[in-house]
C-alpha cells in the first residue's frame, strides 16, 4: 500500500460530520451545491460546516456547471480552499472559474470507454487537479456521487502532469485495491460512507480512512 495517501470525504454537512472525518485524516473535505443531489447543502450549512474544518484540511466546494453569480455567492460565503467542477464545464470555463475565483480548481471527468479519456488531457494546462471519475449512466439525475465503478484497468500506463484523484463507486472494502491497482495517491469517496443517500455514516467514513492509509 503506498504510503501519504491523500482521502477527500465529499458530501459532508455538519461541523461534527467534518470534525469527525479530519479527526479520522481526511486530508479535503467535500461540500455539494448541487440542488439535485441528496448532499446539497444552503450557504449557511456549508458555512458552518466549512468553519469546523481544522487548518491543513482542504475545504473544497463542488459545483456543476454553476453560472458566475452561484460562485460568487458561494466563495463569499464560505471558507473554501478549492473549487471542484464536475458538470460540463469547458477547459476555458476552468480557466475563468480560476481566475474569478483566485482558488485553485479541480477538474472532474467521467470515464466509462477508453476514449473518455482523452478528455483528461485536455484539462491539464487549465486545471490545478483532475478528478477521474465514473461516468454517469444516460439520463442519471446526477452527474457524480452514484456509487458507481469505472473499470480501473482503463488506467493502466496513465499518468498526467498535475495531481488527480480517483473517484466513482469506493467503499472502505475496495479503498486498498482501487489505490494499489490505479496507482492513486488520492482518493475521493461519497455514497460509499454513507448508510443511506446524503447521511454520512462516521463508521464507514473511518473505515475508508483506515483502508486507504493501512
Ligand atoms: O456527491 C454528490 O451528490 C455529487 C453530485 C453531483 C456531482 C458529483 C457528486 N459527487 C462526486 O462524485 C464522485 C463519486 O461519488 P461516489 O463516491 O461514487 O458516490 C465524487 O468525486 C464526489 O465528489
Amino acid at each position: 500500500m503506498p504510503a501519504g495517501v491523500r482521502v477527500k470525504i465529499c458530501g459532508l454537512g455538519t461541523p461534527a460530520l467534518v470534525e469527525e472525518a479530519a479527526s479520522a485524516g481526511a486530508a479535503y473535505v467535500g461540500f455539494v451545491f448541487f440542488p439535485k443531489s441528496p448532499r446539497h447543502l444552503t450557504l449557511e450549512a456549508a458555512r458552518a460546516a466549512a468553519l469546523a474544518a481544522p487548518v491543513g484540511v482542504a475545504k473544497v466546494a463542488l459545483t456543476v456547471n454553476a453560472d458566475d453569480a452561484a460562485l460568487d455567492a458561494i466563495t463569499a460565503e464560505v471558507p473554501l480552499d478549492m473549487i471542484q467542477l464536475h458538470g460540463s464545464e469547458s477547459p476555458e470555463r476552468v480557466a475563468e472559474v480560476r481566475a474569478r475565483t483566485g482558488l485553485p480548481v479541480m477538474k472532474a471527468v467521467g470515464i466509462a470507454t477508453a476514449d473518455d479519456l482523452a478528455a483528461l488531457d485536455r484539462y491539464a494546462t487549465a486545471a490545478d487537479q483532475l478528478l477521474v471519475d465514473a461516468k454517469p449512466a444516460p439520463g442519471g439525475p446526477l452527474p457524480g456521487g452514484n456509487g458507481i465503478a469505472f473499470d480501473w484497468t482503463l488506467l493502466k500506463g496513465r499518468r498526467w502532469p498535475l495531481p488527480w484523484m480517483l473517484a466513482g463507486g469506493l467503499t472502505p472494502d475496495n479503498a486498498a485495491e482501487a489505490l494499489r491497482r490505479t496507482g492513486a495517491r488520492q482518493l475521493d469517496v461519497s455514497s460509499g460512507v454513507e448508510g443511506a443517500p446524503g447521511e454520512k455514516d462516521g463508521e464507514l467514513i473511518r473505515a475508508f480512512l483506515r483502508a486507504a492509509h493501512a
